[in-house]
């Protein structure tokens, strides 16, 4: 599987939120205590009502005389109530606050570092902006469901429990009045909430697109501007923007249908019970207090379901939300790890043995066929060919950032799937074509192939490698700061830091994909110095654009449309002619120039 997993996208709301609340165990820690806390700030709500009621039929006398005992009572009563239910509140709006923000935070990370084990092809069939937002953003929406939204489903429901045995106490058949008007209301609620649910999938979906968009113009400026693309790049941001827009009013709009819909229920229920109230008043069915304190109860009925309308729209948010980290979750990484079950390559020079390997990117036609290759331990080899002829993809076959279609890696006699990861990246090195720089210090950059080691290790393999005359050179020595994916440096510089640094990880396999930027007389000496050190005592393969590299190897592989059509070394390569002597002529040529 290569693209991100589509069962959430299919998947029914309520069961998205089942998962995704599984999904965050933290959030069930200590709900109980945070439900009791919610029972009385709803419970404390009807002592008003209640006490009203009790105020006019027993405080006050048809007489006109009053108890002001009782009376005072009732209102400490009531000061009371509305005291523990804001305490309640308070301490069950932070429980929740801690408990979400836990869990969410974990859910991020989770979300994270599958993101890190999904296969290069996996990641790359979704774009990096998107994939973002799926960490960020849409764990936003659900944050924002469970802090407000979870906390008002909590109490509405326990509001809409009470309110309704409550009023039943005073009066059955005008419950029955007031759940009459709002059932079909609640029945229309249900269906719409699948509508509004699309909406806000698509608004989610828009959202992601959008900061693709926007990234990918901010990562490439440079490239924009040189182009004068500014425009057609401005153009592509304005319809991205636009498209959000329309998903988001559209959605909101569909959400603020419902609020009037629940307001005039509750005018109508309201209605229906002073008519109906009056009529059982009169019969001496109802006293007035009771009266009054029906109504007052049927507004704390009506408050939940007013609220539902913008609960849902939270909810939904966070339901589209939920269903793209799912997306991510669900996908198995098809490079997997094999774990603890895997086998642990001991150390010393590796020997690489490729059986019949095949390959195909998903959905294109093959790019390598019935690729068989045996490369001795610490043989360097230069692996050349035309663009396209299936280079790079050989090498990331051999350092598993793909697993082959058909046939199988072998280092060291063990098929590279049975490799636990942390010895595969212990032992296996890829150094890519432009070696990816954090914004840190030069010294730190290089560090990232062993973080343990000191600055007097840096100096040392900078040394090593014939590099500390360009060390002394820079202005803050190991301290300079690279910059942003490390633009203050040249081409050349960064390739120089990235042979540094796999050249400190120590690693048994070298793979590296020769730069093809062209770079100054004095760092090309800097840097075939550089890769003749990294390379020494070593198996290492090098995807060579120069000459210079191909002629120093021990042996040449070329590849030829997904094939290796020769092998051997330069001077024999050279004397065969072939595809080689082609390659080698137009090397020549374009040094002529
Ligand atoms: N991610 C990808 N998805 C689909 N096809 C791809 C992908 N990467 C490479 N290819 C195709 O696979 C074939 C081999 O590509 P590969 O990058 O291995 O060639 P190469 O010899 O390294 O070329 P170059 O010297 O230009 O880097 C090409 O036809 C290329 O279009």
């Amino acid at each position: 599987m290569t693209a991100l997993s589509e069962t959430a996208a299919r998947e029914g709301a309520l069961s998205t939120l089942r998962r995704g609340l599984r999904l965050s165990p933290e959030f069930r820690a200590g709900l109980a205590g945070t439900l009791a806390l919610a029972l009385v700030a709803t419970a404390g709500r009807v002592v008003v009502p209640v006490a009203v009621q009790q105020t006019l039929d027993k405080g006050i006398g048809a007489d006109g005389r009053y108890d002001i005992a009782f009376i005072r009572g009732a209102v400490a009563l009531c000061a009371l109530a509305v005291l523990a239910t804001a305490v309640c509140a308070y301490l069950m709006n932070v429980r929740l606050y801690k408990t979400t923000e836990g869990g969410l935070a974990n859910l991020r990370v989770r979300a994270f570092r599958h993101v890190h084990d999904l296969s290069m092809l996996t990641q790359s069939g979704e774009r990096r902006g998107a994939l973002v937002s799926r960490v960020t953003g849409d764990v936003d929406q659900i944050s924002q469901f469970m802090q407000w939204g979870g906390l008002m489903m909590i109490v509405s429901c326990g509001q809409l429990v009470v309110a309704s045995v409550l009023m039943a106490v005073y009066s059955w058949e005008l419950t029955l009045l007031v759940w009459a008007a709002f059932l079909p209301l609640a029945f229309v609620l249900r269906r719409f909430q699948r509508v509004v649910s699309a909406a806000y999938t698509r608004v989610r979906e828009r959202t992601g697109d959008l900061l693709a968009v926007v990234s990918e113009s901010v990562v490439g400026a440079p490239v924009i501007r040189s182009h004068a693309a500014e425009e057609r790049t401005a153009a592509r941001v304005d319809r991205t923007v636009e498209e959000t827009r329309r998903a988001q009013t559209r959605a909101q709009g569909l959400v603020a249908l419902t609020f009037p819909s629940s307001e005039l229920v509750a005018a109508l229920a309201t209605a229906a019970v002073v008519v109906a109230g009056t009529l059982l008043g009169v019969g001496g069915r109802l006293s007035a207090g009771e009266l009054v304190a029906f109504l007052f109860l049927v507004t704390l009925f009506v408050s939940p379901m007013q609220t539902a309308t913008e609960v849902l729209n939270d909810a939904q948010n966070a339901i589209a939300g939920w269903r793209r980290v799912l997306g991510v979750l669900d996908t198995e990484p098809d490079v997997a790890d094999p774990g603890a079950d895997g086998a642990v390559l001991p150390r010393g020079p590796i020997e690489v043995e490729f059986a019949g390997v095949g390959f195909a990117y998903p959905g294109g036609p093959p790019v390598l066929h019935d690729v068989d290759a045996r490369i001795a331990p610490r043989t360097r080899v230069a692996i050349v060919g035309e663009t396209g002829s299936g280079k790079t993809t050989f090498a990331k076959l051999l350092t598993r950032l793909m697993d082959p279609t058909s046939g199988r890696v072998l280092v060291d006699g063990v098929p590279l799937d049975r490799v636990r990861f942390s010895s595969l990246r212990e032992r296996i090195v890829m150094v890519p074509q432009d070696g990816f720089l954090f914004d840190a210090s030069l010294g730190d950059n290089i560090r990232y192939g062993r973080p343990s080691a000191s600055d007097a290790d840096l100096r040392l393999a900078l040394t090593e490698l014939g590099l500390a005359d360009w060390l002394e050179g820079l202005p803050a020595g190991l301290d300079t700061p690279v910059g942003q994916r490390g633009e203050s440096l040249s081409a050349g510089e960064r390739q120089l830091v990235a042979l540094a640094r796999a050249y400190l990880a120590a690693p048994d396999l070298l793979v590296l994909d020769e730069a093809t930027s062209a770079v100054d007389p004095a760092t090309e000496v800097r840097l075939q110095r550089a890769l003749d050190g990294v390379t020494r005592g070593r198996t290492a393969l090098s995807i060579a654009h120069r000459m210079s590299t191909a002629e120093a190897a021990d042996e040449v592989i070329v590849f030829d449309a997904g094939r290796i059509v020769q092998r051997g070394p330069h001077a024999e390569l050279l004397r065969q002619g072939g595809v080689y002597g082609d390659l080698h002529a137009s090397w020549i040529a374009q040094r002529a120039i």
